[in-house]
């Protein structure tokens, strides 16, 4: 019986909810969704929201620091297409696919002011749990608030982590350029959303899987194993 056999059995009685949280950089929508793929579930990337919606200000001349300006753009959620496929996303808004848009230096840096707008974060969770509740057979969320706000009973939950400069060094891997500034943006945007939410310490009943030292595939394994063992509980 493989895994995705195994977890799916546990469905049975409603759709497995994986709920991932994590720092910057921690590996949480690659490995996410790679755990989704084994399982043969879908995938929601939580963060693609907050991103798409700080596209769309920018695209209008906003400002995301300007609190009106976020929320005067809270209506567009009605058009966010959100792909929860865990072969390729595809991300929209306002008729716009920004699915390439959304993951460049310019909304990383900006998107702090959409996520600390509680109004904002209140839109995007309820869309959020609209999805989970959807699910078949099953769903991996990852986010920032995953494990505490969005879905807190969800059947597995975990808090991905990884030593800062790991998580540096993955990143710049990834982006290239000046390893200083890669890894400035990354502590500072983590320094911007702990702020807001804490996902630098696991709730209870939050398992912590640390890749300080795991490979990828290790740490898709780890996650996927907590799935295993909890439909067999
Ligand atoms: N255990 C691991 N070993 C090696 N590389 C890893 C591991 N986990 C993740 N990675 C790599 O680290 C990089 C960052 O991962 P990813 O973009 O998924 O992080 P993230 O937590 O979603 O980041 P962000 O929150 O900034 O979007 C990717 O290149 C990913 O393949
Ligand atoms: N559950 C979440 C998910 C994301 N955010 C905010 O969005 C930013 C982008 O997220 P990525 O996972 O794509 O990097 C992130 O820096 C947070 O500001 C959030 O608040 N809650």
């Amino acid at each position: 019986m493989s895994a995705g056999d195994a977890v799916d059995e546990r469905a049975e009685g409603g759709a497995t909810v994986i709920a991932i949280d994590g720092p910057a950089g921690s590996g949480k929508s690659s490995v996410a969704r790679a755990v989704a793929r084994e399982l043969g579930f879908q995938f929601l990337d939580t963060g693609a929201a907050y991103r798409a919606l700080t596209w769309l200000i920018l695209e209008r001349g906003g400002d995301t620091d300007d609190e009106a300006t976020v929320l005067a753009s809270l209506g567009a959620l009605d058009t966010l297409e959100l792909t929860i496929d865990a072969s390729g996303q595809r991300v929209a808004i306002a008729g716009h696919d920004v699915t390439e848009a959304i993951r460049t230096e310019r909304i990383s840096a900006a998107v702090a002011g959409v996520a600390r707008t509680l109004p904002a974060r209140e839109a995007v969770n309820v869309r959020f749990r609209a999805i989970i509740a959807a699910a078949d057979p099953g769903i991996v969320a990852e986010g920032r608030d995953i494990t505490t706000v969005v879905a807190p009973d969800a059947d597995v939950r975990v808090l991905l982590t990884a030593d800062e400069a790991v998580r540096i060094r993955r990143r710049f891997g990834d982006v290239g350029g000046d390893e200083q500034q890669v890894g400035a943006r990354l502590s500072a945007r983590d320094a911007s959303d702990s702020r807001v939410i804490d996902f630098l310490h696991a709730a209870d009943g939050v398992t912590v899987v640390d890749s300080t030292d795991l490979t990828f595939d290790e740490t898709v394994d780890a996650i996927v194993r907590l799935a295993t063992e909890e439909r067999h509980d």
